[in-house]
């Protein structure tokens, strides 16, 4: 079976990624629900659930030292360079037990896609979109109350921008290689994931069982 390997770990050995390995992106605008249908995909599909956003969070909150450069980032709506946001996605990716995984706002803009491909070795079995009107997004982030930084409306109108010029051509591109699922995001969370389900539902058998570690 072809595989392709992760660097060397701390240990010197390496990380080895098998074909098996299934990723799908998950991207759609800023309040679109990706991190709100993420768990309900967990919960019916036994995939591993990675937010790239989180991942770079749990970075400002280690107060590791590129916490408050990721910091500055998010404040300005602005894309993470891609050699820290891979870096943590492929941690997160060697330490699972779990070779089927959601990555959840990520790739963001083409540096971040190629540097996936390029780095982890997989290209994404597809790519779910949330497809939500400008306005919508907009009503939710101001409502979610999460305490988040950039929930605010100066951050959210630079958000949306990077949005439209760097994410939507990343979700042109793989429409262009016919990988894009394209949901209608803008009804009620309940027949967003009955749409949801209908795409998971397609996925060979192996891809919807075994642990969520
Ligand atoms: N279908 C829906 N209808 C109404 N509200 C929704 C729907 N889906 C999510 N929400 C609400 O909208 C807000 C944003 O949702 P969520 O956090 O899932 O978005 P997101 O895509 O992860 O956003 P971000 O990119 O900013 O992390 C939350 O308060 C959530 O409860
Ligand atoms: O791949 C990524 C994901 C996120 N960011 C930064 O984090 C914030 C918040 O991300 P959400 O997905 O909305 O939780 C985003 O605006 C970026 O600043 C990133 O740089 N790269
Ligand atoms: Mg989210």
């Amino acid at each position: 079976m072809a595989t392709s390997e992760f660097p060397a770990q701390k240990d010197g050995s390496k990380a080895v990624l098998q074909e098996t390995t299934v990723v799908v992106f998950v991207l759609g605008g800023p309040g679109s629900g990706k991190g709100t249908q993420c768990p309900k995909i967990v919960e019916h599909f036994g995939f591993r659930h990675l937010c790239a956003g989180d991942l770079l969070q749990a970075e400002i909150e280690s107060e590791s030292e590129n916490g408050t450069m990721i910091q500055n980032f998010k404040k300005e709506g602005k894309i993470v360079p891609s050699e820290i946001t891979v870096k943590l996605l492929q941690q997160a990716m060697q330490q699972s037990d779990n070779k089927r995984f959601i990555i959840d706002g990520f790739s963001r803009n083409e540096e971040n896609r190629a540097a996936f491909e390029n780095i982890v070795r997989i290209k994404p079995e597809f790519v779910l979109f949330f497809d939500c009107p400008e306005e919508e997004l907009t009503k939710r982030i101001l409502n979610r109350n999460q305490g988040r930084v950039d929930d605010n409306i100066e951050t959210i109108g630079k958000r949306l921008k990077v949005y439209f010029e760097s994410t939507l051509p990343v979700i042109n591109y793989y429409n262009s290689k016919g990988k894009v699922q394209k949901i209608d995001a803008q009804r009620s969370i309940e027949e967003v994931f009955e749409d949801v389900k209908s795409v998971f539902a397609k996925l060979r058998p192996v891809a919807r069982v075994g642990s969520t570690k």
